[in-house]
């Protein structure tokens, strides 16, 4: 074999193929030849499947190749699809003009495509960030960076795992950069979700790091950014710079200051509680978010930062309070919001357009949509300076319609410029003489001949006289033989036809060197004027960004007007107490899903450290109890982005922490460690309390068996109350035992969601009253899910059991037992299947059961129920 491929003669294009593929290992090698980029081998296997182009073979030395490609126009519809199928793509260019050369055309990687580095529109989306992270593993901590080549922002900050992972849980990176040394370690804390790439172990070093960010932002030390106490986090942002130059991304003026994250300035929310809350994803991709309801912003800015917000929402009160009063102001003055939002929509993405503009990367088209854009900030910094709050006044202070920018694009472009340059008209009449010259030429030529035509015509005699050109001597005057004598003597010669004689003169000579190449030299001055017009432009970079971050902001807070004009939300009073009051309370995304007809009922929900620390709402499955509990962490979040509440109103303390858990029932597919892991978010909880925490327990504790989940729910809780911080709780259970709680626990109240019970039927009134409830209704709902009537029946029997022989003393006997010994019987179900149940709740010998195990059976019931009733849905 060896011996043989010695023997194989690669081409001299395919030997340069091999040298550069070697070079980009990871990367699928988009090849520049000629007209097409071609991919070879692996890789044509590879970009043939994903984009559905064919697959041929190439002889390669006398072996067979792959080969697939694509024309090199094509690229910008094959390029998205290749990196939103997870391929890095790296695009090998030719560096120079193949005309110009004998030998084989220079090749060189242009630019490395990833998931985590893109500038393709096509690849991004508008209302999300496409951010490149890195993180560093330090010895006691971790480093973490953020970077949205495509916006310029550039973030970092450090902590622990958990606040690590809270920051991967927000900003969603679409690439992570690892050292190779740590593979292992990051799958097993952050799990597998993440589209990772590794890299050498010595990229990670402070020494390089700190002179990488010093270079890039030249400057001496980083203490301007505020950021040079955090070694972890310096360490990954340079981690980020050596990845952009490594992919080639070497024009990066708009990165123009990295920021850290200022955790301590937002409210904490943990990943369980970001996915339980749905805020901007689900693990049900047709639910609807927190997000898709309350997003009223009309820019692609504002769309990013208004999911900002919402992972980052604020604790500052004052700050809090600026963005309500603008919220007010806004709603109030509803023709001032509507101009406002009216001019956003003028404004196109700014943000990216500055960062398409410093990578190099703009068309013409876009300069022109850039200087419109600004154009449109006149009247919106009118508007918010004329306004008559402070914020609003402030916002329009800042804002700079960057008038020398706007007129030099206009000098410089034509209004109509195209997205091509090739395609011409891009530079302004009356801007470069020589350019217009060139044009006039171009463009009159055909006038220029007639005009000629006319003129020899009259001054020869010949009526039948013809300008035309052909390739071997280029324009002529072609004379009928009957007029040959009365040609001038001026006129040279140069061909003869039998019917006509075709002459050249000194003025054809002369316009033809002119004319010839006309069209090349006007598309090389085009693009040379248009390039100087960007370097030009460079300076602007900042006060463009600084424009399109104040248009953001004033996008998301005439959102918030919107949103509360449109979905009827009152201004909440934000203040240092630590009382929670909400009156009329709604669930902001569950009103909006209602079936025509059907209105949401309203809540009050009252929480204080003194009295009504924590409230035990029970009630039957589906009365509403996690509905109350979400919608009341939904409202302090909304507040505390700045936004108007779903409430008849609503007071509230200054929330730092959200933690909510909910009870691994719904998943009781997944076994055994299902009920450990609720029990780990669980603990955690516990170990981060705060005077300032809304803590929200839904069913906790339903992971295990009855018993042992009443034990847990009732340890839990109590804890929650003895605990210093006195964080306020909700805590929704259908163990009414909990209920006991109330007697020995001061600051617990029960409340129950209302239903009325009808003959054989229940009313849902989804109304939280005082009190506790007694039965917990599964069955009834059993039956409106469809349980046969035999099991229903069963079911009846084995609850009168349960309620005559249980009594609560009992139960908080066997709590105290439970609670010491701590042997939790993992009671589980392993993906129960409907006959198996029924068969075995018919087959049931009730009068043989235990209390315990008949509450066991009952909730087996339930679990079964809520499964049926989410595979229907
Ligand atoms: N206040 C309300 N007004 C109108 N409909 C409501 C209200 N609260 C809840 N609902 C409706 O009832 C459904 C069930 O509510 P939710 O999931 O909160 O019940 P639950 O008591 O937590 O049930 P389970 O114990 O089975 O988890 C919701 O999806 C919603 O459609």
């Amino acid at each position: 074999m060896a011996a043989s491929s010695k023997t194989k003669k690669v081409t001299p294009l395919m030997q340069q193929y091999n040298a550069i593929k070697t070079k980009h290992p990871d990367a699928l090698l988009l090849f520049r030849v000629g007209d097409f980029y071609e991919t070879f081998g692996e890789d044509a296997i590879k970009a043939s499947k994903i984009l559905g182009i064919i697959l041929t073979h190439r002889n390669n030395g006398g072996d067979k190749t792959e080969l697939a490609g694509f024309p090199h126009h094509s690229l910008n519809t094959y390029l998205p699809k290749l990196v939103k199928a997870g391929q890095r793509v790296a695009i090998c260019d030719q560096l120079e003009d193949p005309k110009q050369t004998k030998t084989i055309v220079k090749r060189g990687v242009t630019e490395l495509v990833t998931p985590g580095v893109a500038l393709n529109d096509d690849i991004l989306s508008a209302k999300n960030n496409n951010f490149l992270c890195a993180l560093h593993f330090g010895r006691n901590k971790f480093g973490i960076s953020f970077l949205d080549i495509s916006t310029g922002e550039f973030l970092t900050s450090e902590g622990s795992a958990e606040q690590v992972d809270k920051l991967l849980q927000n900003f969603a990176p679409n690439e992570i950069l690892l050292s190779k040394n740590h593979r292992k370690e990051f799958l097993e804390i952050f799990g597998s979700q993440f589209h990772t790439f590794f890299l050498e172990d010595w990229i990670f070093q402070e020494d390089y790091a700190n002179e990488s960010l010093k270079n890039h932002f030249k400057t001496k030390s980083l203490q301007g950014f505020g950021i040079q106490h955090l070694n972890c986090g310096i360490i990954a942002s340079g981690a980020v710079l050596h990845y952009l130059s490594e992919t080639q991304h070497r024009q990066l003026q708009h990165i123009n200051k990295i920021q850290r994250i200022a955790e301590e300035e937002y409210v904490w929310m943990d990943r369980f509680t970001i996915r339980n809350l749905e805020l901007y994803q689900s693990n049900n991709i047709n639910a609807v978010t927190l997000l898709d309801v309350i997003d009223k912003t009309i820019s692609a800015m504002g769309g990013r930062l208004l999911k900002r917000w919402l992972a980052l929402p604020l604790k500052n009160i004052h700050t809090i309070q600026q963005r309500h009063q603008v919220v007010s102001h806004l709603k109030e003055k509803e023709a001032s919001l509507n101009k406002a939002q009216h001019w956003i929509k003028q404004v196109c993405d700014l943000e990216r357009l500055i960062s398409k503009l410093a990578t190099g990367k703009i068309n013409p088209k876009e300069v022109v949509l850039l200087k419109n854009s600004l154009e449109a900030i006149i009247p919106i910094k009118q508007l918010a300076l004329e306004s008559t709050n402070d914020s609003l006044q402030h916002i329009g202070e800042q804002l700079n319609a960057c008038e020398t920018l706007r007129t030099k694009i206009k000098t410089v472009l034509n209004e109509e410029a195209p997205v091509n340059i090739a395609k011409g008209s891009t530079i302004a009449q009356g801007y470069s003489v020589a350019l217009d010259e060139l044009r006039d030429l171009a463009f009159s030529s055909k006038d220029y001949l007639d005009k000629m035509l006319v003129r020899e015509t009259k001054e020869t005699g010949i009526s039948s006289l013809k300008i035309a050109s052909n390739n071997v001597f280029g324009y002529y005057i072609e004379v009928r033989n009957t007029h040959k004598d009365k040609v001038p003597e001026s006129w040279i010669r140069k061909q003869t036809l039998v019917n006509a004689e075709r002459y050249i003169t000194e003025e054809l000579k002369e316009y033809e060197t002119k004319i010839l190449g006309a069209e090349e030299r006007i598309y090389s001055l085009e693009q040379q004027l248009f390039e100087q017009l960007l370097v030009w432009m460079q300076e602007y970079i900042a006060p463009v960004q600084k424009n399109a971050q104040l248009i953001a902001q004033l996008d998301c807070l005439c959102g918030f007007a919107q949103l509360a004009k449109e979905n009827d939300y009152v201004m909440p009073a934000i203040d240092e107490s630590t009382d929670l009051d909400i009156k009329g309370g709604r669930h902001p995304v569950i009103e909006k899903q209602l079936p025509l007809g059907k209105s949401y009922v309203p809540n009050d929900v009252l929480l204080n450290r003194e009295e009504q620390q924590i409230i035990m709402i029970t009630g039957p499955n589906m009365s509403g109890k996690s509905a109350i509990l979400r919608q009341t962490a939904l409202t302090v979040l909304l507040a505390q982005m700045g936004s108007f509440v779903p409430a008849s109103s609503a007071k509230i303390g200054v929330v730092d922490k959200i933690f909510t858990r909910v009870g691994a029932s719904d998943n009781i597919s997944m076994g055994e460690s299902t009920f450990m892991v609720e029990m780990n978010e669980t603990a955690s909880i516990l170990n981060n309390l705060s005077e300032r925490s809304l803590v929200l327990l839904d069913e906790i504790g339903r992971g295990t068996s009855t018993y042992d989940g009443i034990s847990i729910a009732w340890a839990i809780s109590e804890y929650l109350h003895e605990h210093p911080a006195r964080a306020k709780t909700l805590f929704a259970t259908h163990y009414h035992e909990l209920n006991e709680m109330m007697n020995t626990f001061g600051r617990i109240r029960n409340y129950n969601v209302s239903v009325k019970e009808l003959k054989n039927n229940v009313l849902f009134l989804r109304k939280l009253v005082p009190g506790g409830s007694e039965h917990s209704f599964g069955i009834h709902v059993a039956k409106m899910a469809g349980m046969p009537q035999q099991v229903i029946q069963k079911a009846n029997k084995i609850l009168k059991k349960l309620e005559k022989s249980h009594s609560s003393e009992e139960m908080t006997d066997k709590l105290q037992v439970s609670q010491n010994e701590m042997q939790l019987s993992f009671f589980n179900l392993d993906d129960p299947l409907l006959e198996e149940i029924k068969e075995e709740i018919l087959h049931l010998d009730i009068d043989t059961l235990t209390p315990v195990e008949a509450l066991m059976k009952l909730n087996e019931i339930k679990r079964l129920l809520s499964k049926k009733k989410k595979a229907s849905s």
